[in-house]
């Protein structure tokens, strides 16, 4: 279990995150939630070591991490813009981590997680011969061959739409699950966040404003921040999709 205590953060005078108190159960996907400048993207910092907060702090099955370096967290982040070496084909930047610890995944496993990412057909390309999708699957597979305690990832889904979208979204589900393997994503799509994992996390210039099950959060906003903001933005995606259909309606009926 990830856990988080009292966690702070400012930036010169800024508090960032104020008064951060969390629960991740192993296994579990949680999505990070909020408006743009909320503090997302710091709390995701903290949890991989990349930032220290100013006091709280972060355990990891017990064991205290506050103090512990990124590198011996044993947690991992695929960024959102993926950060692939450009020069080198999708196989080689896959194993890319493996090259200094070759015992960390075996040639099966890294075939298995090539087959689960659908990836086997792009082995040989160069990055830049990739689609979005494709370069996202890659970046997610770099991270999984080392195995991390916990996987973070940054906007997973923001530069991809549609069915690429949702085909991603499965992927990480399958994987979060198959792998018994916390995720932790950062998102500011609350139709992403609901539909994606396990617990969200809503946060509101840098406090929680609420921490719960997909079904709570809509059915039992904690408060008008959750209402307002992000059922609202809810209803709104909705009604454009109704009255897109209202449109198109009225248009047949007129050529009719
Ligand atoms: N290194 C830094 N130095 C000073 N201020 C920072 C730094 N990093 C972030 N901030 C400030 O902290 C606040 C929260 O930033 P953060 O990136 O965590 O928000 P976010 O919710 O991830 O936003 P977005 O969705 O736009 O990426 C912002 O006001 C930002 O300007």
């Amino acid at each position: 279990m990830l856990k988080l205590q009292n966690i702070k953060k400012s930036y010169d005078d800024n508090v960032i995150l104020d008064n951060i108190n969390l629960e991740i159960n192993d296994g579990e996907i949680v999505s990070i939630l909020g408006p743009s400048g909320s503090g997302k993207t710091t709390l995701l910092n903290l949890i991989l070591g990349l930032t220290d907060a100013d006091s709280g702090k972060i355990e990891f099955n017990n064991k205290d991490l506050t103090n512990v370096p990124m590198e011996k967290r044993g947690f991992n982040i695929v960024f959102q813009d993926y950060a692939l070496f450009p020069n080198l084909n999708a196989y080689d930047n896959i194993t890319y981590g493996l090259k200094n610890n070759p015992d960390i995944s075996t040639k099966e496993e890294v075939d298995e997680l090539i087959h689960l990412l659908g990836l086997e057909p792009h082995l040989d390309k160069k990055i830049e011969m990739l689609s979005g999708g494709q370069k996202q699957r890659v970046a997610l597979a770099r991270t999984l061959v080392m195995k991390p305690d916990i996987l973070l990832l940054d906007e997973p889904l923001s530069a991809l739409d549609g069915v690429i979208k949702e085909s991603i979204k499965e992927k990480i589900k399958t994987i979060a699950k198959e792998l018994h393997l916390t995720t932790i994503i950062v998102t500011h799509d609350p139709e992403e966040a609901l539909t994606l994992s396990d617990r969200v996390l809503i946060i509101n210039e840098g406090e929680i404003s609420q921490y719960g099950k997909p079904e709570e959060i809509i059915h039992r906003p904690n408060n008008n921040f959750v209402k307002d903001f992000i059922l609202n933005q809810l209803e709104i995606k909705r009604n454009n999709i109704f009255s897109l259909f209202q449109v198109n309606n009225n248009l047949s009926g007129e050529l009719a």
